[in-house]
């Protein structure tokens, strides 16, 4: 998952863009990159690492106009060290477009070769969405009549990017001189919302984000999430268009994104993460009191940050006082997404240290809102361990993964995942914890779907090993394994 925005606005815009990148940067931490439209010029600037570190005032200077987009990357496809697959992408025909991308697409391989053979396109990197660029561009190169683009000649370029591509793709882009463009795959996997405010001088200001956080901080109205396969363009002067540009689209969103990724305080397909992640934290509590006798746990503890509705909401539920005993960094990211196992082992113990006063003499139930690699569980549980725990439950507020993630996530080899092939005694065994339980599917299911009826499917494939979007099949995984850096 990456983090990407895209603001039509009335003023300049490249403070606004580099505000909602902070608020986005929990969604990737390799690179950065904003660009703007002035009139037909754009103007961008990339940098490796985070938001912070990468503009300086000077970049900023040259970030003119009233349009614009911007992207936070942690590289799925290709590589997170490697610049030239820093986002945004740039191709000058047909018009002049730069594009953004959250998601992965998983027809790369014959992408490429189409994109070579019959279009005669030249690629330059390894990055997939180097690919969605270059297909738009050649689909809006193919519906172009003249130096003039309308709004329906866009549109069909994009149902005819949504046949030729498959897997995961929330983008916005800029066409030179026209606007800006966003659009979401039939599936919705990843996700993408629209926000409207009125400019300090009338006139409409829109904005699509990855996330609503980003709208809510901005002062924008919430319109709708798009729809998925749905397009929408935006004039240079504030006007909207959409249409529905795939045949058959479907809700399918990824739950990953209401365990993990999001941030709690965004709602994605009307669905509050905040909220699904209390939810989850009860149906655990169910699983909890199925398998542990009343009276084995003294205290329930969060792995900060992401476990704290879920253990909070354990804690309430069985009756079971919740502390703080590991306490976090502040300056250390998000481990996960760091690039590179030794990098995120070494950041989970410089992130979290256990607080021996909670832990002495006790039984603690640990909650973490996911184990996918067991980085963090592992270390952890030595932690508490070492400052003198009796005895450590470990609960996961989401099911074992078991498979590859290929929409977006970057785990794409089943052998680093910690639950792979093994029983959960086995991974208990591994991590040295004395019980350890998961949530089930069916209860992540209910937990992150309850109350509401948009969302009726949710995008599971590295809990169950079924792949909604593309041919993903044994073929396929056996060559990500191969070839992608995890
Ligand atoms: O089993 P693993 O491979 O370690 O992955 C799972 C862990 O990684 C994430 O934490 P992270 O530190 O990335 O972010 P957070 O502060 O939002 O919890 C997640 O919240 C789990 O704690
Ligand atoms: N996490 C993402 O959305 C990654 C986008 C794209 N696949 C990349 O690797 O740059
Ligand atoms: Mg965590």
């Amino acid at each position: 998952m990456c983090g990407i925005v895209g603001i039509v606005s009335t003023e300049p815009v490249n403070q606004q863009i580099y505000d909602s990148l902070l608020l986005l940067q929990h969604r990737g931490q390799d690179s950065t990159g904003i660009a703007t439209a002035d009139g037909d010029q754009f103007h961008m600037v990339k940098a490796q690492g985070q938001v912070r570190e990468a503009y300086r005032t000077r970049d900023m200077r040259q970030l003119l106009g009233n349009v614009g987009l911007g992207h936070v990357r942690y590289a799925t496809r290709g590589s997170a060290a490697r610049e030239e697959e820093a986002q945004p992408f740039y191709v000058n025909a047909p018009y002049g477009l730069i594009l953004v991308h959250n998601g992965n697409l998983t027809n790369t391989r014959e992408l490429t070769a189409e994109l070579y053979n019959v279009d005669r396109r030249h690629l330059n990197t390894h990055s997939d969405t180097e690919l969605l660029l270059n297909v738009l561009a050649n689909e809006l190169q193919a519906g172009a009549a003249g130096p003039s683009l309308n709004a329906d000649q866009v549109f069909e370029a994009v149902s005819r990017v949504h046949e030729r591509v498959e897997g995961s793709y929330a983008a916005i882009a800029l066409i030179a001189g026209h606007g800006l463009l966003a659009f979401r795959d039939p599936f919705g996997i990843r996700p993408l919302v629209l926000g409207r405010r009125t400019g300090p001088a009338g006139g409409d200001e829109w904005v699509v984000a990855s996330e609503s956080l980003v709208l809510e901080s901005g002062g924008y109205e919430i319109v709708r999430d798009l729809a998925p396969g749905e397009a929408v363009l935006i004039s240079p002067d504030g006007w909207m268009y959409s249409r529905q540009c795939a045949a058959n689209p479907r809700l399918i969103p990824c739950s990953f994104e209401y365990i993990y990724l999001a941030r709690p305080d965004s709602v994605m397909n009307g669905i509050s993460v905040y909220d699904a992640r209390l939810r989850l934290g009860d149906v655990l509590a169910e699983q909890v009191a199925a398998e542990v006798p009343a009276g084995d746990i003294d205290v329930v503890m969060p792995i900060p940050d992401s476990a704290r509705p879920s253990a909070m909401q354990v804690a309430q539920t069985l009756g079971i006082e919740y502390r703080e005993g590991f306490f976090k960094n502040r300056y250390v990211g998000r481990t996960f997404i760091m690039p590179g196992q030794a990098v995120r082992k070494k950041s989970v113990r410089q992130k979290l240290n256990a607080m021996s006063t909670e832990f002495r003499g006790k039984n603690v139930l640990i909650v973490d809102d996911s184990i996918v690699r067991g980085t963090t569980s592992r270390e952890i549980v030595e932690m508490a361990r070492s400052a003198g725990a009796s005895s450590v439950t470990f609960a996961s507020a989401a099911p074992p993964v078991l498979y590859p993630h290929v929409y977006g996530i970057n785990m794409p080899s089943r052998r680093e995942l910690i639950a792979h092939g093994r029983t959960t005694q086995q991974i208990a065994a591994d991590m040295s914890a004395d019980r350890l339980i998961y949530q089930t599917v069916e209860g992540m299911d209910r937990a992150i779907m309850a109350g509401q009826s948009l969302v009726t499917e949710l995008e599971n494939s590295c809990f169950t090993g079924e792949y909604v979007a593309g041919n993903v099949d044994a073929e396929y995984l056996a060559w990500v394994e191969a070839t992608q850096e995890s």
